[in-house]
């Protein structure tokens, strides 16, 4: 979905698409995503549905194998990257938005591939910076249930039918994450990695937060209600770090995660084959 003429891929088709996997079709030959069709509910009583249910599932098995295999070839030159999570709604003339081209700018020139979702808003934005930057810059886009591209500055881009499998990509390849403003995706995708944190799934692992003025909230809850309460311990509001400049999101990665070679040598202290 292109919202900026000057961006390189241009193209006034564009918006007229959507992606079930890799396959590339106009909205009305579509049906059901691919995750919908996955989770979908089968009345248990009704046999004709639970068997082809059963006969399904079971070829699906093959088909996520394969998006698998296509995820680790197409990610397996990927040096140090690191994932930007953010609003998919941010529109490219809002400050938010600038922010987003600042971070994956400042990234970038540190030397980081900037992985993202792929899609508009604080996403594009990422892309954007590091594309500027010239770093690489990589979009993991997934089937949604309305027409949907790559932003235009994906220069290495993949659209993964689950979602599952494309949020294995956005941790297996990234050594930190950072979340630009966001709702409910953002949301998802920051928990998601702070659990796999705190249950030590992944080590060394940061996770920076852009914006205080967004995030100052959250973390007063996290702070009075889920650690006063002890849902979490205070230790866990640890494994975040709020900056409101691109260039401290780079200074607490390497604060945190210090895997430039010969700093962090794998298997000694903490880094784990994902
Ligand atoms: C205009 C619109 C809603 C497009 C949606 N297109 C999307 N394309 C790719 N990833 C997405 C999209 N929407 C949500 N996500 C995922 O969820 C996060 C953003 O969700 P949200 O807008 O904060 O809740 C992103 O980091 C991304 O990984």
């Amino acid at each position: 979905m292109s919202t900026d003429p000057e961006s390189p891929a241009a193209d006034p088709a564009a918006d007229d698409v959507c992606y079930v996997g890799p396959i590339r079709m106009r909205p009305e030959q579509r049906g059901k995503t691919t995750d919908r069709r996955l989770l979908e509910w089968v009345d248990p009583r009704d046999a004709d549905r639970r068997a082809e249910r059963t006969m399904r599932d079971s070829w699906r098995v093959l088909r996520i194998q394969s998006e698998f295999v296509a995820g680790f070839d197409a990610m397996s030159e990927v040096a140090e990257a690191v994932t930007v999570f953010g609003s998919a709604r941010l529109a490219p003339d809002s400050p938010e938005y600038a922010l987003g081209v600042r971070v994956g700018r400042a990234l970038g020139e540190a030397g980081y591939a900037v992985i993202t979702g792929g899609g508009p808003g604080a996403m594009q934005a990422a892309n954007q910076g590091a594309h500027e930057a010239g770093a690489q810059s990589i979009g993991l886009n997934i089937e949604l249930p309305f027409e949907q591209g790559l932003n235009p500055w994906v220069d290495l881009g993949m659209n993964f039918r689950y979602f599952f499998v494309r949020k294995t990509m956005f941790v297996k390849y990234a050594q930190a994450f950072v979340c630009l403003p966001g709702g409910m995706g953002t949301l998802d995708e920051l928990f998601e990695a702070l659990t796999l944190v705190q249950t030590k799934k992944v080590v060394r692992f940061p996770i920076v937060l852009v914006g205080s003025d967004f995030w100052g909230g959250l973390l007063d809850w996290m702070r009075d209600v889920l650690a006063a309460r002890g849902m979490i311990s205070p230790e866990d509001l640890d494994l975040l770090t709020v900056v409101d400049d691109p260039d401290d999101v780079v200074a607490a990665i390497e604060a945190a995660a210090p895997t430039r070679p010969g700093m962090n040598p794998p298997g000694v202290d903490g880094t784990i084959a994902r």
